[in-house]
């Protein structure tokens, strides 16, 4: 499968982004690796009709584990497709960190697939949790509890403490760390590292074994630096 190169803009972006995907799409005309695109759930519908007809994927940022109704703030995965997203983030660590338990994370994911999304499902330790030994143990935990049962999905591994801090989980952490997770899961899903991806260091990420792509935060806020993270990917994996 191809590298999956996913931008998450958390809560960034104006109405005027739009303009952000033809700017990727003029910097990576023919990319090698699949390339999505997460901005706040209010641009998904204007991001989708500026990417159609181009290589460039939309998705959300999360979705709720309930059909449509009483629900206030959230988001129904069904109106995500309708509005042309085709992936959708799920179990975020911004998100577990404001109550979300795995068992919401894996309703999320089904959801998700059974309305026709493919799920990036989210895991990753703290850095306590590292410390004591834990990170494994911690991650595959996640992964029991939070995996869907069936269908598509793709896997993001995301340290917490390498989040926004510019601190890089090194290329030894990551290949064990996916190893453990591939063991853990079979074939498949592809598993994207996340935390402080950037151009100076998306090379060595993207060239560690069992590295599936990239979920990147900040540096998917600039096309120019995202553009080059996309021009590091392998096509097969
Ligand atoms: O949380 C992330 C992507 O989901 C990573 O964010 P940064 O790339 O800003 O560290």
């Amino acid at each position: 499968m191809k590298q999956l190169i996913a931008a998450n803009w958390k809560m960034n972006g104006q109405p005027d982004w739009a303009d952000k995907v033809s700017a990727l799409t003029a910097l990576v005309p023919d990319p090698s690796c699949d390339l999505l695109i997460c901005p706040p759930h209010p641009l998904v519908g204007s991001l989708a009709i500026t990417a159609e007809g181009t290589p460039i994927k939309i998705g959300g940022q999360d979705c709720s584990e309930y059909e449509a109704g009483a629900h206030t703030g959230e988001t129904d995965a069904a109106l995500l497709v309708t509005l042309g997203a085709t992936y959708v983030i799920v179990g975020h660590s911004e998100r577990r960190a404001a109550g979300e338990t795995d068992t919401r994370v894996k309703a999320k994911a089904e959801r998700a697939i059974n309305q026709g999304l493919r799920p990036i499902v989210c895991v990753g330790e703290s850095l306590a949790q590292r410390e004591a030994g834990e990170a494994v143990s911690v991650v595959t935990n996640q992964l029991e509890a939070s995996l869907p049962a069936s269908g598509d999905y793709d896997i993001a591994y995301e340290p917490i403490w390498a989040i926004g801090t510019g601190r890089t989980a090194t290329a030894g952490d990551i290949a064990q760390m996916h190893a453990a997770i591939r063991n853990a899961v079979g074939s498949g899903p592809r598993i994207l590292y996340g935390g402080s991806v950037k151009p100076a260091n998306a090379v060595e990420i993207l060239r560690t074994p069992e590295v599936g792509g990239a979920l990147v935060g900040g540096a998917s806020l600039d096309m120019e630096s995202f553009s080059k993270i996309a021009h590091a990917a392998i096509s097969e994996r």
